[in-house]
């Protein structure tokens, strides 16, 4: 069922939210210093694909796994609801409606436990 992913706006939807949440990421000064120097195309590349998996989206995630691509990162609970609201900032601006956005958000979440470094 790729319902969610249709309401993200599929491929295209999936690339603008993206680049609005990396643009946010950037001007955010609680996140900015992780992706000052960040690969910005990977990452970019590599979201798009693990969102559109997690909406049940056509696509295949390619890239590394979480707790390989973050560690060392020092990534804390803070850092993390920070990137949350940029996403929900990103969300908004593109027209996901609400309750879609809380799906993705509920498959975010979990996540946590292999991103952070420290509680
Ligand atoms: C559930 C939340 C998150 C998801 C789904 C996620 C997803 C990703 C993905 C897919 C990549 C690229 C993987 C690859 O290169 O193969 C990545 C890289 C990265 N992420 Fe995250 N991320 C999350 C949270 C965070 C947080 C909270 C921060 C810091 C505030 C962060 C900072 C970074 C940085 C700096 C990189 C680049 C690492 C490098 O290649 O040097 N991420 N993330």
């Amino acid at each position: 069922d790729d319902s969610l992913y249709r309401e993200f706006g599929e491929k295209p939807g999936l690339v603008k939210i993206t680049d609005d949440l990396y643009d946010k990421l950037l001007a955010d000064p609680r996140t900015q210093p992780y992706f000052e120097d960040a690969p910005i195309k990977r990452i970019k590349q590599k979201l798009v694909e693990q969102f559109c998996v997690l909406l049940g989206g056509p696509c295949e995630y390619t890239g590394r796994t979480m707790k390989r691509t973050h560690e060392g990162q020092n990534i804390d609970r803070a850092a993390f609801n920070a990137l949350v609201e940029d996403l929900q900032d990103a969300m908004d601006k593109n027209g996901v409606p609400f309750h879609a956005q809380n799906k993705l958000l509920a498959k975010l979440a979990p996540m946590y436990r292999d991103v952070q470094d420290r509680e």
